[in-house]
């Protein structure tokens, strides 16, 4: 299966470094969600794999040789500005898109109209793109990615301004292509989604990468906290424990989180002193949702110029992003 390698991905800006030394995998058959704050770099980053924007330093690879125009033209890219034609009708649009990849004419059609019957456009297939909705315009934005029979999928936000039952048909259609064998790469600001929907995910913050891999994955190399859970005075106890102990203790719903795994002895030793003073039900590691992992790793000041010196970066995986 396809696997593309982005390998020390750098780029430079007259004023700003926005991509700095980036390199991780993409695999067939997964769905690798792209995360950051504004301003990150995942679209320069996305941009340089699809050869729009030429990097200053580093190169992407399709298994394992230098990446071609040739390669990268059977891609399905939906770029952040969009690229369509809005005073072309859909489906004329669609074919139109999809013989410029090279596709015959048949297949071009057939495909056009599957994809408007799979992503609900079929009712606007005559209509011109500006005369649809933004949601429906990036459904045919989707589907013009999709006409061609693309080898790999690579997506700038494709979630965003979508209703709720778009997310779900834009979500099963690139569970779909990742189980047919492509890779597929998206980037989203929608955390719980990419938690819900990605294999793996890669979080950037001004221009590098600080985590990559699978949650679990980047759930083992966070911070563990333990959850207590149960009565009020089980609850004090831990809390009062915690304190004397030295651990940070945040408030969690009904319960309480503390800093330190559960095998941790002086956590542990929590767990022990509030049962016996009774009422303790719940005691587990925490499964961090991502988007708390990501808020600890993501830096929140302003991105740093090229031209003085970067801040330490700090990284929870191995280079080159263990699958
Ligand atoms: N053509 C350009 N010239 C100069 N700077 C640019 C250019 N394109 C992007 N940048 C800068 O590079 C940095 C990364 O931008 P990029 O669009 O890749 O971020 P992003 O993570 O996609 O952000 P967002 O989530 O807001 O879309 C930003 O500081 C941006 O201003």
């Amino acid at each position: 299966m396809t696997t593309i390698t982005l390998e020390s991905l750098t780029k430079d800006y007259p004023t700003r470094r926005a991509v700095d030394d980036v390199s991780f995998d993409i695999h067939g058959g997964e769905i690798f969600g792209f995360v950051g704050s504004n301003g990150a770099g995942k679209t320069t980053t996305m941009r340089m794999m699809l050869g729009v924007t030429a990097p200053t330093s580093g190169r992407v690879l399709l298994d394992g040789a230098p990446i071609t125009a040739e390669n990268r033209s059977q891609f399905g890219y939906m770029p952040e500005e969009r690229g369509l034609y809005p005073k072309m009708h859909v489906h004329d649009q669609l074919v139109y898109l999809a013989r410029l990849h090279g596709t015959d004419r048949d297949r071009a059609e057939a495909n056009a109209t599957m994809w408007e019957e799979r992503l609900s456009i079929s009712h606007y297939r005559d209509d011109t793109v500006e005369a649809l909705s933004l949601g429906n315009q990036q459904r045919v934005q989707l589907a013009s990615a999709l006409t061609h029979d693309p080898t790999a999928l690579v997506l700038d936000e494709p979630f965003s301004g979508l209703d709720p039952l778009a997310v779900e048909s834009m979500s099963a259609t690139l569970r779909q292509k990742a189980d047919e064998g492509l890779p597929v790469l998206f980037s989203s600001h929608q955390l719980e989604l990419v938690e819900k929907l990605c294999d793996r995910v890669g979080i950037l913050s001004n221009g590098s990468l600080v985590a990559c891999g699978t949650i679990a994955q980047l759930r083992a190399n966070a911070p563990a906290r333990t959850e207590f859970g149960g009565s009020a005075s089980a609850c004090e106890t831990v809390r009062r424990e915690a304190h004397a102990a030295g651990l940070q203790v945040t408030e969690h719903g009904d319960g309480l989180l503390v800093d330190g795994a559960p095998e941790d002895p002086r956590v542990a030793r929590l767990a022990t002193v509030a049962l016996e003073a009774s009422g303790l039900t719940r005691f587990a590691r925490y499964d961090e949702p991502l988007s708390l992992m990501y808020r600890s790793v993501v830096d929140v000041s302003p991105a740093t110029p090229a031209e003085t010196e970067p801040t330490p970066k700090r990284r929870w995986w191995k280079k080159g992003g263990a699958r």
